[in-house]
């Protein structure tokens, strides 16, 4: 394989199962975006050392943006840094590919070089600081920051990264990947999972890298066991193990196809303050441990909700795919979002599995001190739902302070109705929409170079 090749990963917005996707009983829904996170892979190179791997991971729109490291049979394939700077997410994915492909010093001595450039869509993180750049065929920003300095939107940057990263690494030792992605789709999800969690130094869902990998998904998570139990990066049965992980256990998962439904269109507010995740999750955690089995209690009812959401939306894709005379009726009034909505049990089903959802995070709120649905979201939320076009928003994710997600129909634009509403003046409508596909080839590598 000595061609360019590019590929790309899908961001995220988990819209259904927050908090309770660590656990494996839940199922979640989680919707892939068109904001998506690139990598260029190049043609093989030769290093003037014979005994070593270089990986070069170039990031060019954040300062500083370049991580070399170099492996090699002998230690293991932990990845050493040459230039000095560490990027964790980078570091996991080289020292799982290797581990994984065990490349032969003698096979790779006159290609021992891989170098890939990472290019992310504008909406990962926030435009300050930044401008934007024609480049190879798409407009870019560059930002004055390093990575770790730049603020994020949470769309799942780093999953992003790792997955598309993962690939594009693979594709230096499987020539057959860059045509066949599919076939090695779970090789790619496997690796990735692993590769993200040691990164992060946590084991969470792994949701986001599963969007990653397979877009738009009914996701239910893997035992975390599975990653707490391989031994360290070095040790010398680290490369049997994931071998065996990846390919034989089974991961007893959940992923499941499953789009919003055509005629509706996902609208992310972003909110100009934010809230951490961790947090949140350590304060969820304590409060349902030390309010059993009342917490089990709201947890199952939000299951329920979630499971009904997820199934209302599915009634309502098929219905606008009959486009019949019916369909056609319930899409207009969601269009008015008037009194009429009340009439269709197709939309009074999905409002009311939201409206089980919201009230269920509000008494965790309350009770645990982790601002998931704080007043000022439910106040913005509540008029959100007003607006034309709209069938229902939430708090996605681990909610808080961060971000809004509007489900609408596909002309409606919150855009201009917000404009000059003062309720909405600290949301910031990202560029995005529901892409529902994971990572795949890009089909013109050339429009990723610098002219
Ligand atoms: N475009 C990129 N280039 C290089 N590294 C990136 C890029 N995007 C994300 N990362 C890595 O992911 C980290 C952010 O990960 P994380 O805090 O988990 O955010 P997110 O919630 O967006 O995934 C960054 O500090 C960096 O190490
Ligand atoms: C609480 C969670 O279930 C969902 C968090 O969803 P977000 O979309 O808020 O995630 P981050 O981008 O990592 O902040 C934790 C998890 O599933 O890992």
């Amino acid at each position: 394989m000595s061609e360019f090749r590019a590929f790309s990963a899908p961001g995220k917005a988990l819209l259904a199962g927050g908090y309770l996707v660590l656990d494996p009983k839940y199922d979640a829904l989680v919707v892939g975006l068109s904001a998506r996170m690139h990598a260029l892979a190049y043609p093989h190179h030769s290093l003037e050392e014979l005994d070593k791997f270089e990986v070069r991971v170039k990031s060019r729109q954040f300062k500083d943006g370049e991580w070399s490291y170099q492996v090699s049979p002998e230690s293991g394939f932990i990845p050493v840094s040459v230039s000095g700077s560490k990027n964790p997410f980078i570091e996991k994915v080289i020292a799982n590919v290797f581990n994984y492909f065990k490349p032969n010093m003698d096979d790779y001595c006159s290609r021992n070089l891989f170098i890939i450039d990472i290019f992310s869509d504008d909406a990962y993180h926030s435009q300050e600081d930044s401008v934007t750049k024609h480049y190879g065929s798409r407009n870019l920003s560059f930002h004055s920051h390093r990575i770790e300095d730049v603020p994020k939107t949470g769309l799942g940057s780093s999953a992003g990264l790792v997955t598309v990263l993962t690939t594009a690494l693979a594709s230096f030792f499987v020539p057959d990947l860059t045509n066949n992605v599919d076939e090695y789709r779970k090789v790619i999800h496997n690796l990735s999972q692993v590769a993200h969690c040691q990164a992060q130094g946590k084991i969470g869902s792994g949701f986001d890298v599963a969007a990653a990998a397979y877009g738009s998904i009914r996701y239910r998570r893997f035992p975390p066991e599975l990653i707490s139990d391989l031994p360290d990066i070095g040790n010398v049965i680290y490369a049997d193990k994931l071998t065996h992980l990846v390919d034989e256990v089974d991961w007893n998962i959940t992923i499941e196809s499953n789009r919003l439904p055509s005629g509706l269109a996902l609208w992310m507010g972003d909110i100009k303050s934010g809230s951490e995740t961790v947090k949140l999750v350590q304060k969820v955690k304590k409060w349902y441990d030390s309010h059993l089995p009342e917490s089990l209690e709201v947890y199952t009812e939000l299951d329920h909700a979630n499971s009904r959401f997820m199934d209302e939306l599915s009634k309502l894709d098929r219905l606008y795919n009959s486009h019949d005379c019916y369909s056609g009726q319930i899409f207009e009034a969601i269009e008015k979002n008037d009194s009429s909505c009340q009439k269709y049990s197709e939309i009074t089903d999905v409002r009311d599995a939201v409206a089980t959802i919201r009230r269920c995070f509000r008494k965790i709120t309350k009770e645990s001190g982790a601002d998931i649905e704080p007043p000022v979201q439910t106040t913005l939320l509540n008029d959100c739902q007003t607006l034309e076009g709209v069938l229902t928003c939430l708090i996605p994710g681990a909610g808080g302070y961060d971000a809004i997600a509007v489900i609408a129909t596909q002309d409606a634009d919150l855009k201009t109705q917000t404009a000059d509403d003062k309720r909405f003046s600290n949301v910031q409508w990202l560029d995005v929409c529901q892409a529902d596909w994971g990572v795949r080839k890009e089909k013109e590598p050339e429009t990723y170079f610098e002219k």
